[in-house]
């Protein structure tokens, strides 16, 4: 029976984890799908560049209101996916052949699951026993209790982001079901390209776990260029000639609609089960992900866990910084490095949606403030009453701070062009340690950027002096 120093379940993020200290260790990489995990092949690299073909035709629909008229756009789908996949699969192949041609290196392409501590049967018949092992399995997107809808079928045209991005022609109609990262992304960007889009939501208001003033201003967005059906969900798919009548039930009873596709985008589940974590020795949360300590230790001897199979949050960013923390770590348990361990505790953890406009935070909600009994001062910045914002003709913009009344921020919450980007000094600040006045006051606002709307959020802050 093979045996290696180090076993690594998953390529995603788990590939990140071969740092120079940790040269020459005999390694094993179990890979069962894809090289290179979700955020390469089919998470946020290529839904960042599907939106981007589709911000332009949102700007250059929105261009009328600045005095620029196009024609109506011509979309050449495949034209978009082959050039965006033509970049990302030989990322993917060439990270596969990498590892292959290591010397230290053993990739299996099967999926593993434990038998016992440290012990690993392949779906291939082998087994594998390790000194360490890190759980680095991701997590996938689940279905809906409705006969067609329990997972994906692309070929009869239920897909989930794992397939939609694919798909050989653009269908004319999609139902996008759900109303949380992935469905805002990809209805947007499905939008954009031309597809009538209904996008059925289950809550009162889309992105319905941000603060609500952004939560709302998306949702009157969106609804303005698609229909959004809102405390609404899908009850039956039935196959019809070509594609799915489906029974949506909704605020006002049951209604039917016809579709030719359908995105399932209700959320993803930790990959914990898929690796038989709990027949390891690793204790779970009742959410199904591995539970880890501070250090990203499970509860099983030299078995670390990282990623969305253990997070809280299912962001790259996230699962990136667990990557580093777990590296060093096997290196000072190896010896190779001088201690101690690294603890898990960057803050806050920021996010992004890149629908259009972009929404970005971190942080609490008022809401969740108020709930925890936390003191706070808040100011709400609009993106229009800046310079920049004159330039957009920003009309839906705005950027919220909450602070504690000494100045220190709590949270940020913007609705936004390029919000993504505009809130990261507002992370570095809260990150830090920095009071919005020596943020504000301590340096130079480029002028008239649209980062004024950073400076002025927090010049409005009522604080303490
Ligand atoms: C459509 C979409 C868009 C996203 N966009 C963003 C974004 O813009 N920004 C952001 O921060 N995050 C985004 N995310 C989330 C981000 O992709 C994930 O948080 C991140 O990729 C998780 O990395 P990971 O290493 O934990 O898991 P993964 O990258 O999923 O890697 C896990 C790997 O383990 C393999 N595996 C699982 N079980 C086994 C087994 N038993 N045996 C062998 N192999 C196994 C899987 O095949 C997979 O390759 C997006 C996700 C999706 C779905
Ligand atoms: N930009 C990014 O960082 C990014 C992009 C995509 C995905 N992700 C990650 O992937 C995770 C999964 O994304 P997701 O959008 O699948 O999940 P999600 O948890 O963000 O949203 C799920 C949505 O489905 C809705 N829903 C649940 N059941 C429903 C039903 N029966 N009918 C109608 N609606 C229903 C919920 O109300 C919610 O709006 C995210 O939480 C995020 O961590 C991140």
């Amino acid at each position: 029976m093979p045996h290696h120093d180090l076993v690594i379940i998953g390529s995603g993020s788990g590939n990140s984890l071969l740092t120079p200290d940790l040269a020459r260790l005999d390694v094993a990489i179990v890979e069962k799908g894809v090289f290179g995990g979700t955020c390469l092949n089919v998470g946020c690299i290529p839904t960042k560049m599907f939106v981007m073909p589709a911000d332009r035709v949102v700007e250059a629909d929105d261009a009328s209101r600045l005095g620029v008229d196009f024609p109506a756009p011509s979309v050449d789908w495949p034209a978009i996916r082959d050039r965006i996949f033509g970049r990302i699969d030989p990322i993917s192949r060439g990270g596969e052949e990498y590892r292959r041609g290591q010397d230290h290196v053993t990739l299996y392409r099967t999926r593993a699951r434990f038998v016992g501590e440290r012990r690993l049967a392949l779906d291939t018949g082998e087994e594998l026993t390790a000194d360490r092992v890190v759980v680095a399995a991701g997590s996938r997107a689940v279905g809906l209790p409705v006969e067609h809808l329990e997972g994906p079928d692309p070929e009869r045209g239920i897909h989930t982001s794992d397939t939609v991005m694919r798909m050989d022609t653009l269908p004319e109609r999609m139902v996008m079901i759900g109303g949380g990262y992935v469905a805002c992304e990809m209805s947007h960007v499905f939008a954009g390209l031309g597809v009538q889009v209904t996008q059925v939501q289950r809550s009162s208001r889309l992105l319905m776990n941000e603060e609500e003033a952004v939560s709302q201003t998306y949702t009157d967005v969106a609804s303005g260029r698609y229909d959004v059906r809102l405390r609404s969900t899908v009850t039956s798919a039935t196959p019809v000639d070509g594609g799915w009548l489906l029974e949506i039930a909704g605020p006002d009873g049951s209604s039917t609609l016809e579709t030719d596709a359908v995105l399932l985008a209700v959320g993803r589940r930790p990959n914990a089960d898929l690796v038989d974590a709990v027949d390891g020795g690793i204790d779970t949360h009742p959410d199904g992900r591995i539970v880890v300590d501070s250090q990203q230790r499970t509860s099983a001897e030299r078995v670390w866990a990282l990623g969305d199979v253990s997070s809280e949050w299912q962001l790259k960013h996230v699962a990136n910084h667990d990557a580093k923390v777990v590296a060093h770590n096997l290196a000072v348990d190896l010896g190779r490095v001088p201690g101690p361990p690294q603890h898990n505790d960057l803050f806050p953890v920021p996010h992004a949606v890149f629908g259009n406009p972009q929404v970005a935070s971190f942080g609490p909600t008022a809401r969740e403030l108020e709930a925890d009994g936390t003191p706070y001062v808040t100011y709400t910045q609009q993106v229009g009453d800046v310079a920049y914002g004159w330039a957009l003709e920003d009309e839906v913009g705005h950027l919220t701070v909450h602070a504690s009344p000494d100045g220190h921020l709590l949270a940020a919450h913007m609705v936004g062009h390029q919000a993504s980007s505009i809130i990261q000094p507002l992370v570095q600040a809260a990150s830090l340690g920095q009071t919005a006045a020596e943020v504000a006051r301590g340096q130079y606002w480029i002028h008239p950027a649209l980062a004024e709307v950073v400076e002025n959020a927090l010049l409005g802050l009522p604080l303490e002096h």
